[in-house]
């Protein structure tokens, strides 16, 4: 395992590269009266482990959410090497969360593969994005799985094991300085939580990363891999320091851990002892702050001293494998106006104006972002092609449309051009218009949840921008919505004797129009909601609302709401579509007597309706153009909207 990663660092033409060391100091963290997290202080080094434990509840979690800035802490610094953190830095970090957030239709291969390309460097080709993914595959023990499916409650995939290790995978890819992982050993036999944080341990250490991992509760084995131990109890520090001494520490209050008796377990029993203990644990983890082996680092008046050029030790700590090329390379890096700016924003001191410092290492090869906007846009597009096919075109859906279309032909059969069947043909138009309509605002709402999580994972590590996501995901699943109602047209149109081939092409190019409209309109309530049965009511009160408002069921309505039909899509594509029906059509042919409602037709002379006055009387009288101009705007507007709220509610780091 260890050669794997040595031969990596070795491809990649490198020593042991520097590392970072991580601070927290002082962080309290309350949500309404409560107090998440007091005064919890820590320091993770470079080629480290740091074990955040505790029992449940106690704050873990939210500590490194705070580390990983995806929560604000109340107070508290967090420096990384001696420099408060920004945002940028935190790009050099990767959080590995307690749940496996991946497109569950893609295989572990294609998984890693869309990660590298798009998390990578631009500079690297995409031959070695995926010799990387080869090695961490190889690294991580997942070659057997590599064409599985991920996989998830309803189609069988990874094992949980596996899915833990690909989560790590698809982290480690972007080769980051420093790995946060919550409990990345939940749901594991011991066995395989063993393996996992052996093969962590060899990465940390061969890579000189630092690693911070929460974990619930560790076997012995397990605990001896930790270099420092960091309890947390009711969100207070019940100890931090090295792991081997955190028996002695309690041995000194009294608390002796019987032989072969696993200590994780020990201490986890302790601090979830009654409140006394607990209160003699917590007085006795703050006095240690006074003792000779709390790190300096962490003391209050502690200020962090720069390493100048030259110099090995940063922080009382050693560096490794310091470059002087490197150096050179992240001189001439921030020396781009962006990286001055960020570094003017994040001194304290104006000790960043020597340009020799670890801050600089920091910012070394640091973009905003990894890839173009356009390598981005593509590979997101193909991704997202893949996993929103399977939910677009699914078998439900092709046999759903299939059986529609048949019902529809069998209902609608080479319908007369009588007044006699004049309501059926409208009728048939009338479902046309609304079915693809339901369907797009259906599929976008609750295809979106999926997409949120994962959006929100990987937005927040940087790995993209918004716009290119959003773009991809209009353009890939343009071509799937339309497929349905191209079949479903098809068959339908012909089958019941519709107005001729322009009305055939003018009726499928709305239908197609109208569906990305109201698939406008999904996105935009799917992402307005987190709760997606609240979506789904909203969508539905669209649909109706579009129905009500369109003039379907009141052509009378008050003056000063008439303008509100206007705003209902499905009034266009219907209006669209009943424009080709009754223009340059074959003639409609009169009841006869007192069966007929048309009064030309009572005069025996007249053998069909007028149908540009039968058109007049029932379309809104708009030119074409301007209706699909209209439905062009809703399109247009929907996903503007949806746009701006993503953008809004949506979370990132950089
Ligand atoms: N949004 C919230 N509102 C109220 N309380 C919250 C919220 N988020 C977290 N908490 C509380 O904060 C405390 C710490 O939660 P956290 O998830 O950090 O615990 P943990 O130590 O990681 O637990 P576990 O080991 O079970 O994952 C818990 O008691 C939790 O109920």
């Amino acid at each position: 395992m260890e050669s794997v990663f040595q031969n990596w660092q070795a491809a990649r033409g490198e020593g042991k590269r520097r590392g970072i060391d991580l601070v927290f100091k002082g962080i309290n963290y309350d949500i309404g009266e409560r107090s998440i997290l007091k005064d919890v202080s820590g320091i993770a080094k470079q080629g480290d482990m740091l074990a955040v434990m505790g029992p449940s509840g106690s704050g873990k979690t939210t500590l490194l959410n705070v580390v990983a800035g995806r929560i604000v802490a109340d107070s508290g610094e967090i420096s990384l090497s001696g420099q408060p953190i920004s945002k940028r830095m935190r790009k050099k970090m990767c959080y590995v969360l307690q749940q496996d957030i991946f497109y569950s239709n893609l295989t572990l291969r294609q998984t890693l593969t869309y990660t590298a390309l798009l998390r990578l460097p631009e500079e690297m080709s995409k031959k070695e994005k995926i010799h990387r993914v080869e090695e961490i595959v190889d690294a991580l023990d997942l070659r057997k799985c590599l064409d599985t499916i991920i996989g998830d409650i309803f189609q069988r995939g990874l094992s949980g094991g596996e899915q833990k290790r690909a989560n790590i995978a698809n982290e480690i890819l972007t080769d980051p300085m420093l790995m946060l992982l919550d409990e990345p050993t939940s749901g594991l036999d011991s066995n395989t939580a063993c393996n996992l944080m052996k093969i962590m341990k060899s990465y940390t250490q061969v890579n000189n990363k630092t690693v911070i991992t929460t974990i619930h509760q560790p076997s012995s084995q397990i605990y001896h891999l930790f270099d420092r131990v960091l309890l947390i109890t009711n969100g207070q520090v019940a100890y931090f320091g090295e792991g081997s001494k955190i028996l002695s520490f309690f041995s000194s209050l009294g608390l002796e851990c019987s032989m072969n008796y696993n200590p994780a377990d020990f201490i986890l029993e302790k601090v979830s002892d009654e409140k006394e203990i607990q209160d003699t644990i917590i007085e006795a983890a703050n006095k240690l702050r006074d003792s000779e082996d709390w790190p300096v680092e962490l003391h209050h008046n502690y200020m962090s001293k720069q390493p100048r050029m030259g110099d090995n030790k940063s922080n009382g700590h050693i560096n490794k494998a310091y470059n002087i090329d490197e150096v050179k390379l992240t001189m001439e890096a921030t020396t781009e106006m962006d990286s001055i700016k960020e570094i003017q924003n994040t001194e304290q001191d104006g000790r960043m104006h020597a340009l020799g410092g670890e801050e600089n290492y920091l910012m070394d090869d640091d973009k905003k972002w990894m890839t173009s906007w356009w390598t981005q846009y593509s590979v997101l597009t193909q991704r997202n092609l893949y996993q929103a096919k399977d939910r677009i075109l699914s078998k439900f859906n092709i046999i759903q449309t299939l059986f529609l279309a048949v019902l529809a032909s069998l209902f609608w059969f080479q319908i007369e051009r009588t007044e006699v069947t004049l309501r059926d043909r409208i009728g048939l138009i009338f479902f046309t218009s609304i079915y693809f309509g339901f369907f797009s605002i259906i599929d976008a709402i609750t295809g979106f949840p999926e997409d949120r999580a994962i959006l929100s994972k990987e937005r927040s590590s940087g790995a993209y921008r918004l716009s290119a996501y959003f773009f991809a995901k209009m353009t890939s699943e343009a071509p799937l919505l339309i497929a349905q109602p191209i079949v479903f047209v098809t068959i339908v149109f012909w089958v019941a004797g519709l107005n001729g081939v322009t009305g055939y092409f003018g009726c499928l190019a709305v239908v197609i129009l109208g569906a990305l409209a109201a698939q406008g309109v999904g996105l935009a309530i799917g992402v307005s909601f987190k709760i997606i049965k609240m979506a789904l009511v909203a969508g539905t009160i669209f649909m109706l609302f579009s129905l009500l408002s369109g003039g379907f069921y009141t052509v009378n309505l008050p003056f000063w709401i008439n303008w509100i039909k206007y705003l209902s899509f499905v009034l266009y594509v219907y209006n669209i579509q009943i424009t080709y029906e009754f223009t340059n059509a074959a003639p409609i042919f009169c009841s006869r007597g007192n069966l007929t409602s048309f009064s030309e037709c009572l005069n025996p002379n007249v053998t069909s309706i007028d149908q540009s006055a039968y058109l007049q009387s029932i379309s809104i009288g708009w030119p074409l153009w301007a209706m699909h101009l209209a439905l062009f705007g809703i399109l247009l507007v929907s996903r503007t909207t949806a746009y701006f709220i993503l953008r809004f509610k949506s979370t990132r780091i950089g």
